[in-house]
């Protein structure tokens, strides 16, 4: 019998290769590979198609460039080939109108600007990222958000007066003493805005304070989404 943790671990995968497979375009020279444990799944397709020297992969951080060159697939810059023909990324949330959280795994920054500069933008998740409607639903823990070090005192404060119920400077944990450095040399912020009524303009309102680089409010960017079921069906929402 599955656990819990290996069902959700199977719905990654499923989702991540139903992806793959139905939308890698035959001729793709540019491919977004994005960061978390799903997209795991994401590259280890990838590396298994038969034309894999025909197209260079694009990262989004650090663990996604090992997961490219793990793989065996070819690597290149954002700066190389900045258009890109399909970009595949996770998620810490999806609504309802297929805006997103991330930044849970600290990588938001890279994978917007990836994402951004994607024709197609295809989205893995499980089950426990779907939202009955909102954002903030299911993901609790806050709005990623990057800033430039030096500024966090100030954002912080102008989060809270913003609104923000909780606002928190992410911490290394017992793996790191002190604050979360990102890929890009920043810091990171949650703030807990409970559930988001207008994304979008909750992102430009964060993204104008000075210091902000980037929220992980990923709004309408994502062309489709799949989720792993727990009963092991994969369903796809799209635009
Ligand atoms: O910063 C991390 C990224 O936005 C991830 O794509 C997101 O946190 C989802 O990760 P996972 O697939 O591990 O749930």
């Amino acid at each position: 019998m599955s656990t819990g943790a290996s069902l959700v671990e199977k719905a990654k995968k499923s989702a991540a290769y139903q992806a793959v497979d139905e939308n890698f375009p035959e001729n793709a020279k540019v491919v977004g590979v994005g960061s978390g444990s799903t997209v795991i799944y994401v590259a280890e397709r990838i590396g298994q198609l038969k034309n894999k020297e025909s197209f260079v992969c694009i990262p989004t951080g650090f663990q996604s460039k090992q997961l490219i060159i793990d793989n065996g697939l070819r690597l290149g810059t954002i700066e190389q080939y900045p258009e890109v023909d399909i970009a595949f990324d996770g998620a810490d949330e999806v609504d309802t109108e297929l805006n997103l959280i991330k930044g849970g795994g600290a990588c938001l920054f890279q994978e917007k600007l990836v994402a951004a500069a994607a024709s197609k933008f295809v989205v893995v998740a499980d089950f426990r990222k779907r939202s009955p409607s909102k954002l903030g639903i299911q993901w609790r823990k806050g709005i990623p958000i990057e800033i430039v070090p030096c500024a966090y005192a100030k954002v912080i404060k102008e989060l809270k007066s913003m609104g923000a119920t909780t606002v928190d400077l992410r911490q290394g944990g017992s793996a790191k003493a002190g604050p979360v450095v990102t890929d890009n040399n920043n810091f990171l912020i949650d703030a807990d805005f409970g559930e988001v009524a207008d994304p979008a303009k909750l992102h430009t309102d964060i993204k104008q304070l000075v210091g902000v680089v980037e929220t992980g409010l990923f709004v309408q960017m994502a062309d489709k989404t799949y989720f792993g079921e727990e009963s092991g069906d994969v369903k796809c929402w799209s635009k």
